[in-house]
């Protein structure tokens, strides 16, 4: 296990979008312009952007870095061996496979073998294209070491990872953040980071979005209050090595293949800097669930943590939807998710506890995949509780949870390792075969215990 991290060594800048500035020595941010001839303390200034310069204002993301010495300062970029054979960035028949099958997996176990972030990624399923722009991958990681002399810096998109299990310490060109379970951390496109695990063994889930970036979703009539409160995400505050680091490599994540760089300093040397693309976490604990009422389920999109947009208004490239602890209250309703079958497709993960529609087999580190159109909902054991809870259940409130859901517009194709994974659960659609029929012709009123009252 590495030495562990003071947790009070980390300052953050709240807001959602803001344009922000930080700097570590009093000064490093050019006071008028972004480009001056000779900067403060002799830095070079460099800017990051996240969408095309031309980009509408509303969305355009962009940020100036004041830094010891630029990026391009590296030898030319070589592919890396070993590469990671599981990362994918690119679907297509050759690679992967469609299934409409309902899918499940147990946790997957966490190396003994030294493995660091890079090497414990391995893609699950996915869409699109990194090199078409519009896409989407789903990872996970199984972690047990530190990145060691080397930052990781993905071209093709942008991350949102969810740890499962041990808290990452993540060095980015803004500054350094630290993640718990319980957290999500957002990595953009083309940020340069290193990731350290300071409480050892870890694991969690990652979507990588090609070709936009994730927002906080419009409130609509919910009004300007509620769900994620934009002043709940917190971005690094300007953090910075000064070191000779000879053998430094970056290693970049390029068309979902695996190169390395050589430089001889720390790519953390950004003294000051100031603008709106930024790294930046969030605390699930603090998103504030409005889903109690008279009657009826909601939709998930209710718990929209964050959305990744496509061209057409309202259908999401990527949402990222939670199930956080909240207060069931509705009269005469089924309360767990409703039976269902979707256009878009669920990915699910779960950080801890237990899902309200699965009494078992779906656990925290696993996860399931329902694919468009894929009918799924509650296992029978959740079926039969629910009835026999009856009617004349109160406010009952769900405690000790986080699940999620990665949602998509696009069809995502399986991956062959996770198809011949151990882990997968070949008895998952038998968690539904033992759902009766209840259909009695002669009698409106349900013939369920308890129920119809
Ligand atoms: O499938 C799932 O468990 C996710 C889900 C939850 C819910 O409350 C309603 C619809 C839905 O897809
Ligand atoms: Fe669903």
């Amino acid at each position: 296990m590495d030495e562990p991290e003071p947790a009070g060594d980390f300052d953050y800048l709240s807001g959602f979008g803001n344009h922000f500035s930080s700097e570590a020595l009093p000064g490093a941010l050019p006071a008028d312009q972004n480009s001056p001839l000779i900067c403060p303390y002799g830095l070079y200034a460099e800017q990051i952007s996240g969408t095309s310069f031309t980009t509408p204002r509303s969305h355009n993301l962009f940020s100036w870095f004041y830094r010891i010495k630029p990026s391009v300062t590296h030898e030319p970029f070589k592919a890396r061996v070993p590469s990671n054979e599981r990362l994918l960035s690119e679907f297509s028949q050759s690679n992967s496979t469609t299934n409409p099958t309902q899918l499940r997996w147990k946790p997957v176990e966490i190396p003994d073998s030294p493995t660091d972030f890079i090497d414990g990624l391995f893609t699950l399923c996915g869409s699109g294209s990194s090199f078409m722009r519009h896409g989407y991958a789903i990872h996970m990681y199984t972690a047990n070491k530190s990145m060691d002399k080397c930052a990781f810096c993905n071209a093709d998109g942008d991350f949102l990872i969810v740890p499962q299990q041990g808290r990452l310490v993540i060095t980015t060109e803004c500054g350094r953040l630290n993640v718990s379970p319980g957290e999500i951390v957002i990595l953009p496109q083309g940020f340069r980071f290193s990731v350290n695990l300071p409480d050892g063994p870890s694991r969690g889930y990652v979507s990588e979005i090609f070709g936009t970036h994730f927002r906080i979703p419009d409130l609509g009539p919910i009004g300007a209050n509620g769900l994620a409160s934009p002043r709940d995400f917190l971005v690094p505050t300007a953090w910075y090595e000064d070191k000779l680091n000879p053998g430094y490599t970056i290693v970049q994540k390029f068309g979902g293949e695996l190169f390395v760089a050589v430089q001889d300093f720390s790519p953390f040397n950004v003294v000051a800097w100031h603008g709106n693309y930024v790294p930046y976490k969030y605390d699930l604990k603090k998103f504030c669930p409005y889903n109690t009422v008279l009657f009826d389920h909601s939709d998930p999109s209710i718990n929209t943590v964050l959305t990744a947009p496509t061209d057409k208004p309202g259908v999401a490239l990527l949402d990222f939807v939670i199930f956080p602890p909240r207060w069931l209250v509705a009269e005469h309703t089924f309360r767990p998710p409703y039976y269902h079958r979707n256009c878009m497709s669920e990915f699910m993960g779960l950080v801890y506890g237990g899902y309200e529609a699965k009494v078992d087999g779906f656990l925290p580190g696993g996860a399931s995949l329902h694919n468009c159109m894929t009918p799924h909902g509650p296992d029978t054991k959740s079926y039969e509780a629910t009835i026999a809870r009856g009617n004349d259940v109160g406010p009952s409130k769900i405690t000790g949870t986080m699940a999620f859901m990665f949602e998509s517009c696009l069809i995502p194709r399986v991956t062959p390792w996770s198809l011949q994974s151990p882990f997968l659960d070949h008895d998952y659609y038998r968690c539904w075969i033992g759902l009766k029929s209840h259909f009695n012709q002669e009698s409106q009123v349900p013939n369920l215990q308890n129920n119809g009252k």
